[in-house]
């Protein structure tokens, strides 16, 4: 058949499939309108409908079973709605473009192949026999992902089917007209890829479907493993691989899984944002979004000024000169280690025989309980009860020993003055309460001494509530003075290292922690260990209605927060996507190798995909970035052609910014949809800005820790908090021998470079980076300012 029959034949089958979709389209409309106002005329009858009558007991009963009856019909329909509208949703979408694929697929045993069309969602012709088109994350629509033409397997819930790949197409389909189509081998064309990733970058991320690469298809339909590691270089797909991934568990459990049963930790508040359509783009709703910091924030923040991991990234790339600078690297990288971890849990084991700490309890400036009645009671159970039943038998006694201490209050001279302060209204209420509690039972306050009596009680009573909530907390474990004495005791210390080295600094490390805590701070690298204690101590604050933890970008977690996290979340199978060279942080990162990792769940419980292949950025791109970091040379560029990258190297600060501003200009008359200048830090960025600002026809957007959507059009960005975003054009504002040359400072330089989509300028105020100028010539072209050139 010659190609135009081929179009033709297929163009035929696209207008039927599109008069099948608006034959729904308007069914559903049809339902989704009468539903509706049934709803509407149900909310309004429904106080009609119900049989009220609550003159007898009986009645009353008839009453809440006519009204429970009727609620429930009501939100029978409500839900019936909302499904008809969800449907008529995903027609609406599959009519914008109803298939991106085709297999034909000839199943072992049958005289013919059978053509699988596959889209975003499932459609079935008009008798309900067959589909005209499969959702992409059918069983069958596996083959379209995993197969080249020729024999293969796939796996059903009812058992395998062998059979024959005979055909692979790919349409893009528009409105009802096919724009492109052709057939492709192993991988899922080039030619599409292209297109999809020639173009102009987006506010928001999009779905990949219809170009799902066979090493992300393992990433999305892997269900098995307990902890599934993504290990990928900059603009692999990983993001979009764990989106589709969330998509897929959400089609495949939809009978067990919901949404809210699966959550993203996101590296910034503002990634959540470009990362919400995609979902909604599959017709499913998005999982829960958070960040590390949030969920910590809402643990502790209350108690403590708590440090972001911005402000402590600030610090290392901004303070090198300072004297404390060594120690307080050395402090990060040793809180963050699984060497502290385990030091942490000796603790706590140690705090089994001696050390416990508490805070006694005060009432008025005396002690009613003391600490040290506390240890000894603590210490009083016998070394076999656990710690946390100990704190529960402790939190018993000290509750009975509260009682004990309000009933010797009863005649104390301030209950006296309370009860002489109490005007008719308080004596009303407290008669009131009285009778509540004693079910009626009381009908006057008729003996003043029993009046004295009871009204003291329930002064004293009120006034001990909030120690006795205090104590039913278990908040008298004085956590603080626990985590402090870590810093204040050497000894203990080296005897918790079991023969580890102390780290570098220690003296000094301990007197910024102490100082820190005691003006209720606590650094980053102190957050995750100081709640670790409280919760081995305490108990677990765990979700177990989480099922599956989502970390992007996973290599800014150290050890020692991956295992926090693994016990906050029981249930959860984990996916964790990360790349070791843009581990930014100070702290040394859980993929350092996928050793901390994989011992996370034991080696039979996880499995390592790899992705080496990167889509996000031109073939020129790729090949500049990715000698900047050790085992670069992996890194497969996808082959897709742009400019080289350019250097533009200026004497002194008016060149170097006349000429960024002049390229900026031109890049936006150039009509790049978005473009980056990346800062080093957020003080450089604030100053970028200022000065962009004064210069350029419309001022740039500065984007801060604290901005909540990603747009389209100019921005100012700090390189860290470009992390998992891209831009059509990234300018680094300075890429110097000065600003980027330590070793920490190279996958921060490689994380902005390669937020790149098609462009990517380096202008240096001086001498290059040596991450640039190590490379060979020919990756990039090198350009230096002059006077003239600026004017
Ligand atoms: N199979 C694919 N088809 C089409 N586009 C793809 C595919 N895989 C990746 N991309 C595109 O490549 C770009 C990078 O993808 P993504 O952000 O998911 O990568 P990443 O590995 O998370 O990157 P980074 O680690 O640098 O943040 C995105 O624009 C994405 O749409």
């Amino acid at each position: 058949m010659s190609t135009d029959q081929q179009w033709s034949e297929e163009q035929q089958r696209v207008d039927l499939v599109t008069d099948q979709i608006e034959r729904k389209i308007t069914e559903l409309e049809k339902e989704v309108g009468s539903f509706r106002d049934e709803v509407v005329e149900m909310r309004k009858d429904f106080w009609d409908e119900v049989t009220m009558n609550f003159s007898e007991a009986d009645d009353v009963g008839e009453t809440s079973t006519s009204m429970r009856q009727q609620s429930q019909v009501l939100s029978d329909r409500e839900r019936s709605h909302l499904n008809t509208a969800a449907a008529l949703d995903k027609m609406k979408r599959l009519h914008h473009s109803p298939y991106f694929g085709r297999i034909d697929f000839k199943e072992d045993g049958y005289p013919q192949a059978e053509r699988i069309y596959l889209g975003i969602a499932s459609l079935l012709d008009e008798k309900e026999e067959s589909f005209l088109v499969y959702d992409w994350r059918a069983p069958i629509s596996n083959l379209y992902y995993d197969g080249a033409p020729g024999p293969i397997t796939y796996h059903t819930p009812s058992g395998e089917i062998s059979g024959d790949i005979e055909m692979k197409r790919q349409f893009v389909i528009r409105d009802g007209r096919i724009r492109f189509m052709f057939d492709t081998g192993v991988t899922i064309g080039d030619e599409l890829l292209q297109a999809v990733l020639s173009r102009t970058s987006d506010a928001q991320m999009k779905s990949i479907v219809a170009t799902i690469q066979k090493e992300q298809n393992r990433i999305i339909r892997n269900d098995r493993t307990r902890m599934l590691i993504v290990q990928g270089a900059a603009g692999s797909g990983k993001t979009s691989a764990a989106l589709q991934r969330v998509a897929y568990l959400l089609y495949k459990y939809r009978e067990h899984l919901q949404a809210d049963q699966m959550v993203l930790f996101s590296p910034n508040p503002m990634f959540n944002s470009y990362v919400s359509t995609v979902l909604p783009e599959l017709g499913e709703e998005n999982m829960l979004q958070t960040t590390f910091q949030e969920y910590l924030e809402r643990r502790l923040g209350r108690e403590y000024q708590l440090e972001d991991p911005f402000i402590q990234l600030e610090y290392v790339l901004s303070n090198m000169e300072d004297p404390g600078y060594m120690a307080r690297m050395s402090g990060i990288r040793f809180k963050s280690s699984e060497s502290f971890l385990k030091v942490i849990t000796r603790f706590k084991d140690s705090l089994m025989s001696e050390g416990m700490k508490f805070k006694p309890v005060r009432f008025q400036g005396q002690a009613v309980v003391t600490a040290e009645a506390m240890a000894e009671k603590f210490y009083s159970f016998g070394s076999s009860v656990k710690l946390v039943n100990r704190l529960e038998m402790l939190r018993d006694w000290m509750l009975k020993e509260l009682s004990a201490f309000g009933k010797s209050e009863l005649e104390a001279p301030w209950v006296d003055q309370q009860l002489d302060l109490m005007e008719p209204e308080d004596l009303q209420r407290a008669y009131q309460r009285l009778k509540r509690k004693q079910k009626g039972k009381v009908d006057t306050f008729d003996d003043f001494a029993q009046e004295r009596e009871i009204l003291a009680r329930m002064v004293v009573s009120d006034r001990l509530k909030p120690l006795r909530k205090w104590i039913k907390s278990l908040r008298f474990v004085d956590i603080r003075q626990l985590y402090a004495h870590l810093f204040q005791d050497q000894s203990q210390m080296i005897r918790l290292l079991e023969g580890e080295a102390l780290p570098a600094h220690w003296d000094e490390i301990c007197s910024m922690t102490l100082r820190r805590m005691k003006v209720q701070e606590l650094a980053y690298e102190d957050i995750t260990p100081y709640l670790y204690l409280r919760e081995l101590l305490l108990g677990f604050h765990i979700n177990s209605n989480i099922r599956h933890v989502i970390i992007d970008e996973a290599q800014d977690y150290s050890a020692f927060q991956l295992a926090f996290m693994k016990r906050l979340f029981p249930r959860a199978k984990i996916t964790a996507l990360g790349d070791f060279n843009q581990a930014i942080y100070a702290h040394s990162s859980v993929l350092r190798g996928t050793g901390p990792l994989t011992n996370l769940y034991g080696p039979e419980n996880t499995e390592v995909i790899e992705l080496t292949r990167s889509y996000r950025s031109t073939q020129q791109i790729v090949e500049f970035t990715r000698g900047m970091v050790p085992g670069g040379e992996e890194i497969i560029p996808f082959n897709r052609s742009g400019e080289k990258p350019a250097v533009i190297v200026s004497s002194n600060t008016e060149e170097h910014m006349k000429k960024i501003a002049a390229d900026l200009s031109h890049l936006i008359q150039e009509e790049y949809e978005s473009v980056a200048v990346i800062c080093k830090t957020a003080e450089e960025s604030k100053e970028v800005h200022e000065a962009l600002s004064r210069v350029l026809p419309a001022a740039p957007k500065l984007i801060k820790k604290t901005t909540l959507a990603f747009e389209r059009g100019v921005h100012v960005i700090p390189a860290y908090l470009a992390k998992g975003v891209e831009f059509d054009a990234v300018l680094i504002y300075d890429g110097s021998a000065e600003q980027y040359a330590q070793e920490h400072e190279r996958k921060l330089f490689y994380t902005a470079c390669t937020r790149a989509m098609h462009l990517l300028h380096v202008y240096s105020l001086g001498k290059p980076s040596p991450f640039i100028t190590s490379q060979p010539q020919q990756l990039y072209a090198i350009n230096h300012v002059s006077a003239a050139q600026t004017d």
